[in-house]
């Protein structure tokens, strides 16, 4: 496998954080604002209760994990939280709009503006490039041709893959995949981050690759970012952690590493 070479991605700067604001005096706050959000799964007659109630809020510019035992109802809440799927209880407001009471066609344009989501499995097209997996998805958001191309190859490039532009993904690493999906997500600059178990495929190296690209995002070009995860490499650079428990958010505790 190639190494990554750490030099390459910009380092996290904790002093260069926003001055964030209390919530009580501004109204600017609040990149995600989730309220009572409960989902029962129906099979047939038999119906399960997945969220039970939950609340939470991200500021602008924070990394907030969630974490908990498996079935916890993490993955669920993500994909409310990303308008994935419509919750059976509760409202969501990113950037202070409500998604739930979007229209499908509201939300689908809302999502692609606004969110970039990495998925734990990379899903990437194994048919295209590094380069191509990365304009397609600049192509839905709008960005063609020329434009698309010098955008996904700046993209490739803050990962570090500028020379990786032509590899299809079965010619890179897990490493390798996950940053280019990585770069796919901050195509078009999207205000939201949201990913799902990011680095559980990956090793330690490429783990913590992904985790400082991550930390970059918030802390130097302010985007808000939420991280499911098993994994505690990426608590340090965490703002939040939330705990989930049987569909219940047990506590969302301010780390202690962060703003240091
Ligand atoms: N489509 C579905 N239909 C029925 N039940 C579901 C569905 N998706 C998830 N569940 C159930 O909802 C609960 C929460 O699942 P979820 O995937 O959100 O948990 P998780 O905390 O992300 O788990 P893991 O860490 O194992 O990925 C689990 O009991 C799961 O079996």
């Amino acid at each position: 496998m190639t190494a990554i070479d750490l030099t390459r991605l910009p380092r996290i700067d904790r002093s260069a954080q926003p001055i964030v604001t209390p919530a009580s005096t501004c109204c600017h706050s609040g990149a995600i604002a989730a309220t009572g959000i409960e989902m029962a799964y129906r099979s047939g007659s038999e119906s399960y209760q997945a969220l039970k109630g939950v609340d939470l809020k991200v500021k602008t510019g924070d990394i907030q994990l969630l974490m908990g035992p498996s079935g916890s109802g993490k993955t669920t809440f993500l994909s409310i939280l990303a308008g994935i799927l419509t919750p059976t209880g509760g409202n969501v407001k990113l950037l202070g709009e409500d998604i739930t009471k979007m229209s499908k066609k509201d939300l689908a344009q809302f999502r692609l503006e606004n969110i970039g989501f990495i998925f734990q499995g990379f899903n990437l097209f194994p048919a295209l490039s590094a380069l191509e997996n990365i304009e397609v998805s600049l192509n839905l958001k709008g960005i063609r041709g020329q434009a698309a191309r010098k955008q996904g190859l700046d993209l490739l490039a803050q990962v570090g893959l500028a020379d990786k532009a032509k590899n299809l993904p079965r010619d890179l690493s897990g490493g390798q995949k996950q940053r280019v999906a990585v770069a796919r997500a901050l195509g078009g600059d999207p205000a939201l981050i949201m990913a799902d178990e990011p680095t559980a495929a990956l090793d330690s190296q490429n783990g913590h690759a992904v985790t400082a690209l991550l930390a970059n995002l918030a802390k130097q070009r302010g985007r808000s970012v939420l991280i499911v995860t098993h994994d505690p490499r990426i608590m340090d650079v965490a703002d939040y952690v939330a705990e989930l428990e049987d569909g219940l958010l047990q506590s969302n505790v301010r780390h202690q590493t962060a703003n240091k």
